[in-house]
Parts: C-alpha cells; sequence; structure tokens
C-alpha cells in the first residue's frame, strides 16, 4: 500500500511489542518478541513492507521503558519523516477513577478505551469488565458512567509456570503453546502444572468479574459484558464460565483509535 500520512500503533508490552496499521477497512497486525537483538530494525521492517508512507506517525503506549526506548531511538535513526507520540493517560478520552491515574498501566487504559468503543454506553445497562491476559492479567472495571475504576493484577499463565519452576526443584516449566488437553485430576506432573495455573487464573477472573457486576447498584438483567484480550486470551477463553467477548489486540485498536492531535 502507498500512502501519504500513516499511523502506526504499538503496543510495547513485558514480552512482546504489538503493531497494527490501518489499511484501507482492515487493520494489521504483527507482534514481535523483544527478547532477541535486532527486534527492533525488524519491527520497522515490518512496517516499512506494509506500507509505503511519506510520512509515518507513531503512536506508541509503553509498559515496557527500555524497550519502548530502544525502539524510539531505532524509528528516529532508521525512520525518514516520522513524528512520535508516546500516549499517556491524558490523551485517552476516557475518565479515570484511580489514585494515581500516571501510575496505571497505559495499556489497561486503552484496551478499557477500545472495548468502550467495541460496546457503546447507550447499549450497556451496567458496567463492563475487560481482561487482558498478558505477561501480567489485568481484570478491570468500566462503570455504567463510562468511567475506568481500576481492578486487579495477577500473573500470567507464563510468569505463573516460570515462577514454579525457579521456586522448586523437581517441577520444570510448561510451555502454553501446545494444544495439552486439561486432564483434572491429573496424573503427572506436567498436566498438574497445567490444570492448576489454567483453572486458577480461569476461576480468579471469573471470582473477579462476579465481584465487579455484585458491586452495582442494580441488580444485573442480562449477563455483563466481559471482553477478552492478550497473548493468552484464546488458551483461557474456553475455561472461563462468564460469557465473554474475546478481541485481538486491543491496546492497538485503541491507539488506532484515539482522537487525532495536531
Ligand atoms: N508465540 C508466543 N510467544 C510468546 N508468548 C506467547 C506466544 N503465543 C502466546 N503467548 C502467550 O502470550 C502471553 C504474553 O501475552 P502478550 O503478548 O499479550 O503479553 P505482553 O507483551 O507482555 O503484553 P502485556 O504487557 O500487554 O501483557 C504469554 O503469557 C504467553 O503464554
Ligand atoms: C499490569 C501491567 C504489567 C499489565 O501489562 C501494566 O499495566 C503495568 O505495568 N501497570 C502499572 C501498574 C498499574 O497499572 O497499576
Ligand atoms: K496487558
Amino acid at each position: 500500500m502507498s500512502s501519504g500520512v500513516c499511523t502506526v500503533a504499538v503496543d510495547v508490552g513485558n514480552t512482546a511489542v504489538k503493531l497494527a496499521l490501518r489499511e484501507g477497512d482492515q487493520v494489521v497486525d504483527h507482534t514481535i518478541k523483544h527478547d532477541h537483538s535486532h527486534w527492533h530494525l525488524e519491527a520497522i521492517h515490518w512496517v516499512q513492507t506494509v506500507v509505503a508512507c511519506q510520512e509515518t506517525r507513531w503512536r506508541i503506549s509503553s509498559v515496557h521503558r527500555h524497550a519502548a526506548e530502544t525502539l524510539i531511538e531505532a524509528i528516529e535513526n532508521e525512520v525518514d519523516a516520522s513524528t512520535i507520540d508516546c500516549i499517556t493517560f491524558d490523551d485517552v478520552p476516557i475518565e479515570v477513577a484511580v489514585d494515581s491515574p500516571s501510575k496505571l498501566g497505559i495499556d489497561r487504559l486503552l484496551s478499557a478505551f477500545a472495548a468502550s468503543r467495541l460496546v457503546p454506553l447507550q447499549s450497556r445497562r451496567s458496567g463492563m469488565a475487560v481482561v487482558d491476559a498478558g505477561s501480567a492479567i489485568t481484570v478491570d472495571w468500566i462503570n455504567h458512567a463510562g468511567h475506568f475504576c481500576g481492578g486487579a493484577i495477577l500473573p500470567g499463565l507464563s510468569l505463573q509456570s516460570r515462577a514454579l519452576a525457579m521456586g522448586t526443584d523437581a517441577l520444570p516449566e510448561i510451555l502454553w503453546n501446545t494444544d495439552r488437553p486439561l486432564r483434572l485430576p491429573a496424573t503427572n506432573t506436567n498436566d498438574a502444572i497445567h490444570g492448576g495455573i489454567l483453572i486458577g487464573v480461569a476461576g480468579a477472573i471469573d471470582s473477579l468479574v462476579s465481584r465487579y457486576f455484585s458491586g452495582q447498584d442494580e441488580p444485573l438483567t442480562s449477563p455483563g459484558i466481559v471482553i477478552l484480550t492478550g497473548g493468552d486470551a484464546n488458551t483461557l477463553s474456553p475455561h472461563l464460565q462468564s460469557p465473554h467477548q474475546t478481541h485481538a489486540h486491543l491496546v492497538c485498536r485503541g491507539l488506532l483509535e484515539l482522537p487525532v492531535s495536531q
């Protein structure tokens, strides 16, 4: 695609960098882990192979300072005619009801913003929950007025299995990119870790979400809306009891939908 001004959304997470840009009516995206050298050049190269732009506007949200600094330096050195906006809570048009908005992970606010755009306020009878299952899992609450009210943070699936392996002599680190079936009660170590973490996390999410909904003034007349995103969304989805919708790359979608600043 060739274009005048292109906006590239970049969600710098703790494990990976997610990139997205609009191509006509479609959003194309790409994920690159930032644990190897040259990942930043790979990211820039991906953008340059998808679009040829006279000017590139990078909208960056980051919860990982070092990775963000590496990418910004690479863009400044490698890409002509680019502007870089590092997004903060002030740029996101949603009321923030937490103790210190500047300390809130910007990914939490952007996925909440994107989730609110998916389900407009008028069609919601109550608040909604947004679950982002990445390196850390966040289970957040947007109230009936559309305000971001905070939520809960727990270790993600990979971090939990890494912590078990590091803190014990006999337990291996299990991998999550296999189609291991759930076997409970488990009759071997790997299945026991898999089932314990998976059902533990799914149960925690269900329990948190149900607390948020039951804390509301008005009793629910229909199931509350729960939006699920993040690298482990598809692994967790079959094990959640709360009805939910899964959407990929919500943070990037939030970035692309931010009102344009001049
Ligand atoms: N190919 C993959 N490589 C690494 N992790 C993967 C992969 N596929 C799925 N995952 C899972 O995705 C999770 C990381 O999710 P995600 O990419 O959303 O995290 P992240 O980059 O840390 O972002 P965030 O900071 O928003 O949590 C890991 O727990 C891992 O189990
Ligand atoms: C919780 C994570 C790690 C999720 O990516 C991120 O949003 C973050 O670093 N947050 C800062 C602390 C907070 O949101 O309260
Ligand atoms: K996240």
